[in-house]
């Protein structure tokens, strides 16, 4: 975490007891007879000279009663967590009395920031003094030094420093914006992890309240996902990777995006985002999985048009190099391995998700419980649906129309992308209606289509009889 300069105890603390009451003696016979100018002059010469310099650090340390803790931004050439979360907790330190105070706007329409820019903060905590400096070092390494009395060492490392960290870690995740990852062709990849993924902030309003769906289910998935979120206990408790796969399928237009995107805000999660088309084997898969990181949800969208996943786990496999790497295979193997060997192995608080179309399709082994923990199937409008659609789009609980509007949704496949189309207006004071019957009129096409369809079959299979 912070590196600790702690006080010098020995053997010898007689002896340097006995130096420095020496060189007390020497300072105070030269502070006598030299003048304030010549004392300065002196001391700077002492720093100047390295040997001398260490000395009367030492000195100074041992006399102090003060004790440091330091937190690097860089440690061991990686960048230290436990800087960013003492710098995100010192700098919210805002409050009336302080002076120095810097305002961020990094995105337009976005509130403003404001942040403490002071670079000696004093606080109060348990009634003991801590003092913050924030340092700058030579090539621009930053670092947050505390200092507080050596008699605190008790309060200060037993739990200020765990109460900062949480602090700090809680204004972060607040603060989090999410992103999109996207995989590059590894045409474009460079050395290591570097090239893997392309990142773009990720901007979209759906939330599990604009989600349309019937609201017991919708219920049920929010609590699973947010036991998740809360379950690093339980998971730690049962032995199992702190992992859960969600299985979403259903026609298209049914919010299984959608669905995703609502997962993602909650949870403030970043998001990988799958493409397996550009994935040439199994090789690159494994890299790029590896690289995720954790509070993320890995996607894989539409897999049962992506890959040829329907085959035997074995059967299609290659022949080749343990890894399949330099070959031209993405194979459903390849998924599998991964997802029960390195994956649960490896990083933690990671959701993955499959989507699909056509749950059929599927290779059994890959949906199986265990896999992916939990089935969300996404259907077509219901009238529960419809309500949550239409109070979100034209802010109506209920309409003289929707009686009419709920018996034809009983009747009829339509999905919610379609419905939501047809409740989109420009202004609510004129178009409501207007657009409720332009709902209706679709679920009549679509109803009489289905129903000719369905005759046209019907005939089809008396004609073959
Ligand atoms: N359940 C829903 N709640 C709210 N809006 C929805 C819902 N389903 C669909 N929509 C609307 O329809 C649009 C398309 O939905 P979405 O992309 O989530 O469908 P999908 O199931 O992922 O389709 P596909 O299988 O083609 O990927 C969304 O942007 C949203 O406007
Ligand atoms: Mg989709």
């Amino acid at each position: 975490m912070g590196s600790i300069v702690k006080p010098m105890f020995g053997n010898s603390l007689t002896m340097i007891g006995s130096n420095i009451a020496g060189l007390f003696f020497v300072w105070s016979t030269l502070k006598r007879y030299f003048p304030r100018q010549i004392q300065q002059l002196l001391l700077n010469a002492i720093q100047r000279v390295p040997i001398l310099k260490k000395l009367l650090d030492k000195i100074h340390d041992f006399l102090s009663p003060y004790a440091h803790i330091s937190f690097s931004e860089i440690e061991e050439c990686r960048f230290n967590f436990a800087y960013a979360a003492v710098k995100t907790y010192l700098g919210a330190k805002v409050n009336s009395g302080v002076k120095n105070l810097k305002g961020n706007q990094l995105k337009e329409n976005t509130s403003l920031d404001l942040k403490r820019d002071d670079v000696t903060i004093e606080e109060e905590y348990e009634g003991v003094t801590m003092c913050w400096e924030i340092l700058k070092c030579a090539k621009g390494k930053k670092i947050c030094k505390l200092t507080f009395h050596r008699s605190n060492w008790d309060v200060v490392t037993g739990s200020y420093l765990s109460y900062v960290m949480e602090e700090g870690r809680s204004i972060e995740a607040r603060k989090k914006k999410v992103k999109v990852y996207m995989n590059n062709p590894s045409l474009h990849w460079k050395h290591h992890t570097k090239g893997l993924w392309t990142s773009v902030d990720f901007e979209h309003p759906a939330t599990f309240d604009t989600l349309a769906m019937d609201i017991e289910k919708k219920d049920e998935i929010l609590s699973d996902i947010l036991d998740f979120r809360d379950g690093k206990e339980y998971y730690d408790r049962i032995g199992k990777a702190w992992k859960r796969g969600y299985l979403l399928f259903g026609p298209p237009g049914t919010g299984k995006s959608a669905m995703i995107v609502a997962m993602a805000n909650l949870m403030k999660y970043n998001i990988f985002d799958l493409e397996l088309t550009s994935i040439e084997n199994n090789w690159e898969l494994k890299k790029l999985l590896i690289s995720t990181t954790s509070k993320s949800i890995i996607v894989i969208e539409d897999i049962d048009c992506s890959l040829d996943l329907t085959g035997e786990r074995n059967g299609k496999d290659v022949k080749g190099d343990k890894e399949g790497k330099k070959k031209k295979t993405l194979t459903l193997s390849g998924l599998l391995n991964f997802i029960d060997g390195i994956w649960s192995a490896c990083g933690q608080e990671r959701i993955i998700v499959f989507t699909m179309n056509h749950l059929e399709k599927l290779n059994r082994a890959l949906i199986r419980r265990g896999r992916m923990d939990m089935h969300i199937e996404l259907s077509y409008c219901t009238f529960g649906a419809f309500k949550i659609l239409v109070k979100n789009y034209l802010n109506l609980d209920s309409h003289p129309l929707f009686g009419e509007i709920e018996s034809l949704l009983k009747e009829t496949k339509i999905t919610l992308a379609d419905v939501a189309e047809n409740l989109m207006v420009q202004d609510l004071q004129t178009e409501v209606d207007g657009s409720l019957n332009g709902l209706i009129r679709a679920l009549e096409i679509i109803k009489w289509s289905q129903k000719l369809k369905a005759d046209g079959q019907h005939n089809k299979e008396i004609t073959q009889i």
